[in-house]
């Protein structure tokens, strides 16, 4: 929705927190709750983020930290901050120019997105949209939903490598879409002149036509919405043998998986060569019930420490956030949600805008931690409140 300068300059938001109120302000009812919820009755949407103040800090004090560096290397690359866009799928929905501002800010701040396969706007366009930059920084990362049809697949893969994407990143954890019951009572609708735009045309397919399966009322209907869209579902039979050897030969680019939960599938994960993992439930959208990403962390950080980078998603708020994940083993964070309240906020200088507030915060953080390098940021800077008693249990 278009808004004056006025508008913005009165608001004014101090923390991402308040750039979620003006958001909320803005949206479509239907589109604010598309963002907000998640699977069933939440519990692990709203776990994502509770867990977080859960941890004390435990601040080492006269450190030098009159220079404070928020700098990190991931797969080969700079990043300014350790903070990266998750993939969200019809990001226009927030407004301005959906994924073209959220990568363009994401370039402004020193890192990068992951593109969405349900995006509101074509690979091509975004890729097209990027400034040049100097090779040391990451170029963009795409989000592959692995549909049935190889032929769909294949071609995804090939448009996003020869559009310069560096990273395919495969979610895992959405053979079918969670139980959602919002979008099952009011089925989000894109408006008219908004499209799936990785798709090249409605017969050709190229995105999941997945959402249709949430109408099924029986096992029968499943199989009829199933089998009737088959090729634009998300393949169900995928196994470890066979994809990651499949996407290997289809592609140079590095493969990512987004969803891994437990210390085992993250060891599997490693086994099959690829080349880093994202921790995430899918910001509590699939499996209701799962832990929050933050307790998933440790066990997972610690199975393949050393070996692949850990990339973690969900329920981030805060700079104070980003400093825990990353002492409890993440490499890199992904912002989801937080991206879109800056969206909707005020397009690419909103994205901008709640990116700085999380490096702010984040630089503060380190300062008061006493620590001014992230390679310094260790576990035993946390601890947690004794279950009896007073005191602080360190982790
Ligand atoms: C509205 C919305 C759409 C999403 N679309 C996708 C998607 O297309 N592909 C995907 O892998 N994850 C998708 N996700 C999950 C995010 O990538 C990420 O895992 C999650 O949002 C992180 O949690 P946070 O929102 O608390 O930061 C989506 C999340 C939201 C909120
Ligand atoms: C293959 C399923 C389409 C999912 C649409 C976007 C998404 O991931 C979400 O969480 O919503």
């Amino acid at each position: 929705m278009p808004h004056s300068d006025k508008d913005t300059e009165m608001l004014d938001p101090i923390t991402v927190s308040d750039v979620k109120d003006i958001a909320k302000k803005r949206l479509d009812p239907a589109v604010w709750d598309y963002y907000t919820t998640g699977a069933d009755e939440e519990q692990s949407v709203n776990r994502n983020e509770l867990i977080f103040k859960k941890l004390l800090f435990r601040p080492q004090v006269l450190r030098d930290v009159t220079s404070i560096d928020t700098s990190t290397t991931i797969l080969g690359k700079h990043y300014d901050i350790p903070i990266a866009i998750a993939p969200s799928a019809y990001q226009k929905l927030a407004g301005g120019n959906g994924e073209t501002d959220v990568a363009r800010a994401a370039y402004a701040l020193g890192t990068n997105i992951t593109l969405s396969s349900n995006a509101t706007t074509s690979l091509e366009d975004v890729a097209t949209a990027l400034p040049e930059r100097d090779e040391h920084y990451p170029k963009p990362w795409f989000q592959l939903y692995f549909l049935h049809s190889r032929n769909l697949t294949a071609d995804l893969i090939s448009r996003a490598e020869s559009s310069g994407y560096e990273a395919l990143v495969l979610t895992v954890d959405t053979v079918v879409l969670g139980n959602r019951i919002h979008e099952r009572k009011k089925p989000l609708q894109l408006p008219k002149g908004m499209a799936m735009s990785n798709s090249k045309s409605r017969s050709a397919g190229g995105v999941s036509k997945a959402a249709l399966l949430l109408e099924a009322k029986t096992a029968a209907d499943f199989k009829r919405i199933y089998d009737e869209h088959r090729d634009t579902m998300v393949d169900m039979g995928l196994t470890w043998d066979e994809v990651i050897p499949w996407l290997r030969s289809q592609t140079k680019m590095k493969i990512i998986l987004k969803g891994i939960m437990t210390e085992e599938d993250a060891k599997r994960a490693v086994e099959a060569g690829v080349d880093a993992i994202i921790v995430s439930n899918h910001g509590g959208r699939q499996l209701d019930g799962v832990p929050s990403t933050l307790e998933a962390l440790p066990e997972i950080a610690d199975a393949v420490r050393g070996k692949i980078p850990v990339i973690f998603d969900g329920g981030i708020n805060r700079g104070s956030d980003v400093f825990k994940a990353l002492a409890l083993g993440a490499d890199l964070c992904l912002i989801g949600r937080t991206a879109l309240w800056g969206l909707a906020w005020d397009g690419q200088k909103g994205v901008e805008g709640v990116l700085n507030i999380l490096e702010r915060e984040f630089s503060r953080t380190m300062a008061l931690m006493g620590v001014a390098r992230i390679r310094d940021i260790s576990r035993s800077m946390l601890g947690r409140a004794k279950k009896t008693g007073f005191g602080v249990a360190k982790l």
